[in-house]
């Protein structure tokens, strides 16, 4: 009778555990306020810095001298310190973390609130603040609070342009922005067993977003196989009769491709319902939706077409750019008429990069469509690569299966 987080933790649901990190790692943005918090609290040294990473992927390349002077101070500490430090261009915290850094059954803490794209590996990911942050790089451990389950069942296998980002929305849509407040998911049956690590990656990275604090699935043999890829041999996780605070259920079979619409989440509809909105500007890339898979199943939609908006694609890493640049996927992209950004997480908080002007409307595979998040005044519906190939060719919100 254990859920994945009890066993990762070592407690049962609703009890308090003081435990040691695996990984922790933050950015150019709560790295800089963690090193604040550090210096206060009087550190000076991290106590296991091997397990710490600083990872620059907010706002790079810096904007600005503020930006600019911020990130030379922390990028000095870090390399002082000996934290395993990636500079401007290696790519988002949560897809580097995903490239041979995270492993099935750590503890892993990231000072970003999409920490919890790492349970797709089955570990125990999930986000912490600034000053907590700084906490662990002193003591190397931090406390939780061992949270209920939800179990997110999905039967079937997608089919056509159906994509784990829809059944995404679509969780999130039946449990509403905070129907897992504080509470872990548990993606399970076959339809998880049949989705690939770049889906796992998809749907673990929005669990916060139904306001999970982790989005577990269980390691098996596609984690084993992504992870041998990587020189990394892994353990698989078998279910111990868990039980679970509530299931719900999604069929992949009879998905379609789906929307959020401004400025919520869990407003999830089919994307007929807002066809032919018309549209300033699509962005392809983020933690949720930059992956090469993602790039590549919006250039095999745009492939020898010309996209009709302005449309900024950002990759998610240097590797998914390497990747992208030696199958000629990107040369596609670009002789689309799309612009290319530096890897990391380009306009998606809105700082630089692609910020949409007032009354403008813009299509996004990010994970959050919050008011004046991209632009002040703008709207930004959300949605997966497909659908953002679909709507970029047709200059206006269209479904990818009617291309
Ligand atoms: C800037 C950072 C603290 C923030 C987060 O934690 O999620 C950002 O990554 C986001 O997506 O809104
Ligand atoms: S890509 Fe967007 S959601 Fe992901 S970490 Fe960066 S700003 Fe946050």
């Amino acid at each position: 009778m254990t859920t994945l987080s009890e066993k990762i933790l070592g407690g049962r649901e609703g009890s308090f555990v003081d435990r040691k990190v695996d990984r922790a790692f933050a950015h150019d943005g709560t790295g800089v306020l963690a090193l604040d918090s550090f210096r206060k609290m009087g550190g000076e040294r991290p106590e296991n810095p091997d397990n710490i990473s600083i990872i620059y992927d907010h706002i790079v390349p810096a904007n600005n001298s503020t930006t600019a002077d911020l990130q030379h101070e922390l990028r000095n500490f870090s390399k002082d310190a000996g934290i395993n430090f990636y500079d401007v261009g290696c790519g988002i915290c949560h897809q580097v973390m995903s490239e041979g850094v995270c492993r099935p059954g750590e503890i892993v803490v990231g000072a970003d609130s999409h920490t919890c794209t790492l349970g797709a590996f089955g570990a125990f990911a999930t986000g912490v603040g600034a000053t907590d942050m700084a906490a662990i790089w002193e003591t190397g451990e931090t406390w939780f609070k061992v949270p209920e389950t939800i179990q997110v069942n999905l039967e079937g296998k997608l089919t056509g342009h159906t994509e784990a980002k829809d059944a995404t929305l679509e969780y999130i849509r039946m449990l509403g922005m905070d129907g897992a407040s504080y509470m872990a998911l548990e993606f399970t049956g076959s339809g998880a067993e049949s989705l690939p690590m770049e889906g796992r990656l998809t749907m673990s990275n929005m669990a916060i977003e139904a306001g999970a604090k982790a989005g577990l699935f269980y390691s098996d043999k596609v984690t084993a196989e992504y992870l041998a890829h990587l020189g990394i041999e892994s353990e698989r996780q078998a279910a111990e009769n868990p039980s679970y605070a509530k299931e719900i259920d999604i069929d992949l079979e009879n998905l379609s491709p789906m929307l959020a619409v401004p400025h919520r989440v869990d407003t999830g509809v089919p994307v007929e319902k807002y066809a032919g909105t018309a549209l300033d500007q699509v962005f392809v890339g983020t933690c949720t939706n930059g992956r090469y898979e993602d790039l590549k199943r919006f250039a095999d939609i745009v492939r020898g077409r010309t996209v009709k908006v302005r449309t900024v694609v950002v990759p998610a890493s240097r590797s998914v750019l390497e990747k992208a640049v030696s199958t000629g996927i990107l040369l596609d992209i670009i002789q689309a008429g799309c612009a290319i950004g530096t890897p990391g997480c380009g306009p998606c908080l809105g700082m630089h990069m692609g910020v949409l002007g007032e009354g403008e409307v813009g299509l996004s595979t990010a994970n959050r469509n919050f008011k004046n998040r991209m632009g002040v005044g703008a709207e930004y519906y959300l949605c997966s690569p497909s659908t953002a190939a679909a709507s970029a060719l047709a200059g206006e919100i269209r479904s990818p299966e009617e291309n």
